[in-house]
């Protein structure tokens, strides 16, 4: 991770504390093509959420998907298309004192190697407008101190992640933008960057997570924002993606009649229902395979096919982000935007720019 905003965007230290921000980030029919033509690249198309203050976030997406683009424009590193990508209701550079808005930290990092860590924060500091000593500061909450004084160049990659992030928060910033922040970090390192996540977040700040693995964010975020080539497939609160991953039991019986009354009875939950003639199909949700078989044995009802899918969240993700026509790993997941629970899905809207 490198850290965008301090080096050319920072104006000379005002004093005082953030510019007033809600910490509300907005992205409205945010759209960017590179280059025009037959060679033209859709990376982000008429693409809407919002990330609200005191959560984190989770944005996802395949690789290609439009993540780093999007928070490019969030940044003024990238122009729009067309469309508006905000903080606080302001364009960045709009921002008197952005790095006292946003800190972000976005691909891979570049240190200087012959620098101590200090050193390294000790530049950005009168950039961002904040004394030396914030260097000492953000390396402690980091937990970097007692490497404050070694050269970069020997650090591991989750030494320079955390270095990443200490610069971020040179400008003490509601909102928190962060391009991968887990990538090849060990276990012990995506456990520690999660407990940081969570108590940044806790503190009121905004924060934003992209990531291409739901699974590496899964236990981090609160809400996801999921998008692929470049559009806006779900966004909700993890709750109710979770609501959408549910065990299912396609069940098909040449009695229909029989098979509605054990539906009844059993009062299991009815994801969807097809009839051929008398024979009938039901999709169960929330309810194993071996149940179903249990009581259609009892209750004397012929079964002609009785198959359980247990769609996990990582499946679903998959799901949501195939593109069409792609073999799915979970070809019985709901489709992209079917909200077979009551989740507030979010479609990708069609048309926008081509
Ligand atoms: N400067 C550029 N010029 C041309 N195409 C670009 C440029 N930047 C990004 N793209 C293209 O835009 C699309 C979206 O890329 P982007 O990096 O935003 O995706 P991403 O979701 O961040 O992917 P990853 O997880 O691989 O970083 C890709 O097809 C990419 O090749």
């Amino acid at each position: 991770m490198s850290q965008a905003p301090p080096t050319t965007h920072d104006r000379p230290p005002a004093g005082g504390r953030a510019d007033a921000t809600d910490g509300v980030v907005r992205v409205e029919h945010l759209t960017k093509t590179f280059g025009a033509g037959a060679g033209a690249v859709h990376a982000v198309e008429d693409l809407s959420f919002e990330v609200r203050p005191g959560r984190v976030t989770g944005f996802l997406g395949p690789n290609g998907a439009g993540k780093t683009t999007t928070l490019r424009m969030l940044l003024g590193l990238v122009a729009p298309t067309s469309g508006t990508a905000t903080v606080g209701g302001l364009r960045y550079d709009q921002l008197e004192r952005p790095a006292h808005v946003v800190g972000a930290a976005l691909e891979a990092a570049s240190f200087h190697p012959g620098r101590t860590a200090r050193d390294h924060l000790r530049v950005y500091a009168p950039q961002v407008g904040v004394p030396d000593s914030r260097a000492d500061e953000v390396l402690a909450l980091v937990g970097l101190s007692e490497v404050a004084k070694r050269r970069v160049g020997g650090f591991s990659l989750g030494m320079r992640q955390r270095l990443a992030l200490a610069t971020t928060l040179l400008g003490d910033p509601p909102v928190l933008l962060l391009d991968e922040p887990a990538n090849g970090l060990d276990p012990e390192g995506i456990a520690w960057l999660r407990g940081f996540l969570r108590a940044l977040a806790r503190e009121g700040r905004t924060v934003l997570v992209s990531s291409h693995v739901l699974s590496e964010v899964e236990q981090t975020v609160d809400d996801v924002v999921i998008i692929a080539r470049g559009r806006l497939v779900h966004a909700s609160s993890l709750p109710d993606l979770a609501r959408l991953a549910r065990s299912r039991v396609s069940v098909v019986s040449p009695d229909g009649t029989a098979l509605d009354a054990l539906v009844a009875a059993q009062g299991w939950t009815v994801g969807s229902t097809s009839r051929d003639g008398d024979a009938t199909a039901y999709e169960l949700l929330d309810v194993a395979a071996p149940q179903v078989g249990a009581a259609a044995f009892a209750g004397r009802v012929e079964l002609h096919r009785l198959t359980g899918h247990d769609v996990g969240l990582e499946d679903l993700f998959l799901q949501l982000t195939a593109a069409p026509g792609d073999a799915s790993p979970a070809q019985d997941a709901p489709p992209a935007g079917a909200s077979y629970g009551d989740a507030p899905t979010t479609h990708a809207p069609q048309g926008g720019e081509r």
